[in-house]
């Protein structure tokens, strides 16, 4: 406890013997409160775990996940990571040198060219969502299913050349399905792969339901991917912009590359705009004013609802961020390369795993006035109306992660966004059954929130 080279990083005495504590808050998905609450104890630095640093102020961003001049990076923690099924990792696990790789060969995909050729490709899903809760006016309905439903159909779009059915049955696959049951057992599986020797029994002992989840996923991905590309397609799907015809020898994506990364794009693009978006209604349907600013503003920006275009959107005061709710709860760590390295100024050994705690920076009174309070004007840019927030650092707010390994899809995820949250408000008066949804936003996070339903009454405007 004394010898140590991180001792004197303020921490829970338990946590600088043992990681116990930590396993058992993320076993039970209640690491999000858990950190903030250690945060507003100890400080913007918690030691949480022997070799374990929690960062609770967005100073940590460039420290832990840029890249600096002269100073090594701090690379994934493999340790936390499962290994693939397929036996080839895909973007977000890649090693440093194979992910520029990646990185290089998909960004083409996700550039603003290529969003505004797959921009009929996102409205057609949701002029389908709209046409469903048409049909459906004055009914409760969960919100929240709806939105992964318009979420995935699009992502099954651009991935696999096809939509998953979802809007059109109002239902999810049992691949879907078994996707959102998997995030439960998150945080058992970490405990598991990080310790080898329990892994290695684990590998021995796993119960059959264990390895048919993760096989059915895997299959379906690798079904999907091989249909796709047996088919062909003139879409703007994701293959289409990633492999130029005359691409040769490391430009080329091998096939096992290929359903790694297709499993990637259907869990990153997916599910998280779809929190990020029912956070969003959650917070305007529980603020009657701003909702209704919302609604105005939208209602009288568009001449029709075939007027509102990702580029009209752009320039909306509502909503320009996400709010504080990141659909990454907790975020990626990183771990202190060989040798260790020097973050916010403090030399950390190497092995040391870096997590920059997303809702702890986002709801850090050092960064922020009135961390807890959804206003809209705070993302204004400067003026009146976001005066009493001048002095927020917004540069700490960064829900798609930061440095070389950020987002590669966050440009499609705003237009995504921006796109449904628009048309719903455009054609909606949309109002929360309370009694059904109680508060939302206590809930719990495995890497992701476990979304419970938002039930909500939605009534088409008359027009
Ligand atoms: C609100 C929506 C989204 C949020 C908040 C979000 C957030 C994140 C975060 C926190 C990471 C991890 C970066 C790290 O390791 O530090 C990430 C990676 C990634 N996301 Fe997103 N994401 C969103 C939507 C999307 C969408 C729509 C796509 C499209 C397919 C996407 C594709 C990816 C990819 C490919 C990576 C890996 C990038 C890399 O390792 O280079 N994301 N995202």
């Amino acid at each position: 406890v004394l010898l140590h080279p991180l001792h004197d990083v303020p921490g829970p005495t338990l946590c600088k013997i043992t990681r116990m504590p930590w396993w058992i808050v993320n076993y039970k998905g209640d690491q999000v409160p858990w950190l903030r609450g250690l945060h507003a104890k100890y400080g913007p630095v918690v030691r949480y775990g022997p070799n374990d640093l929690s960062y609770g102020t967005g100073e940590a961003w460039k420290s832990v996940f840029g890249y600096e001049k002269g100073r090594p990076e701090n690379p994934k923690d493999n340790n936390t990571f499962i290994p693939p099924i397929g036996g080839v990792r895909h973007m977000i696990t890649a090693e440093q040198e194979q992910h520029t790789r990646f990185r290089r060969i998909f960004s083409p995909a996700f550039s603003e060219r290529a969003l505004k050729q797959q921009e009929p490709l996102i409205r057609k899903y949701v002029h389908q969502l709209v046409r469903y809760l048409d049909q459906t006016a004055g009914d409760q309905v969960n919100l929240v299913d709806l939105l992964n439903f318009t979420t995935f159909d699009i992502m099954g779009d651009l991935t696999f050349g096809q939509p998953l059915g979802l809007l059109d049955n109002i239902g999810y696959t049992p691949w879907i399905a078994s996707t959102f049951k998997s995030l439960r057992v998150l945080g058992i599986m970490q405990f598991i792969v990080y310790y080898p020797i329990v892994h290695t029994v684990f590998n021995w002992l796993e119960p059959k339901f264990v390895t048919d989840m993760k096989m059915e996923f895997f299959n379906h991905t690798q079904e999907r991917v091989d249909q796709r590309l047996a088919r062909g397609s003139q879409q703007p799907d994701i293959w289409n912009l990633v492999a130029p015809s005359d691409a040769k020898g490391d430009e080329v994506l091998t096939l096992k590359e290929m359903y790694a990364n297709a499993e990637l794009l259907m869990t990153a693009g997916t599910e998280t705009t779809a929190s990020s978006l029912s956070g969003l209604f959650y917070l305007l349907l529980t603020h009657p004013a701003i909702m209704e600013a919302a609604r105005k503003e939208v209602r009288s920006s568009f001449k029709s609802a075939d007027d509102i275009s990702m580029e009209g959107l752009a320039n909306l005061k509502h909503p320009r961020r996400p709010p504080s709710l990141p659909p990454v709860g907790q975020g990626i760590p990183r771990v202190a390369p060989k040798g260790g390295n020097v973050v916010l100024g403090k030399w950390v050994p190497e092995g040391t795993t870096l997590l920059v705690h997303h809702t702890s920076v986002y709801r850090s009174p050092a960064g922020w006035k009135d961390p807890d309070r959804f206003d809209p004007e705070r993302w204004l840019p400067d003026g009146p109306e976001s005066a009493k927030y001048r002095g927020d650092r917004r540069d700490w707010h960064q829900p798609f992660s930061y440095g070389p390994r950020n987002c590669l899809g966050q440009n499609l995820a705003w237009h995504e966004m921006r796109l449904i949250a628009a048309h719903l408000l455009y054609h909606f008066d949309v109002e929360l059954c309370d009694k059904e949804t109680g508060d939302w936003l206590d809930t719990k996070c495995w890497l992701v929130w476990d979304r419970k339903p938002l039930i909500c009454r939605v009534t088409p405007v008359a027009r």
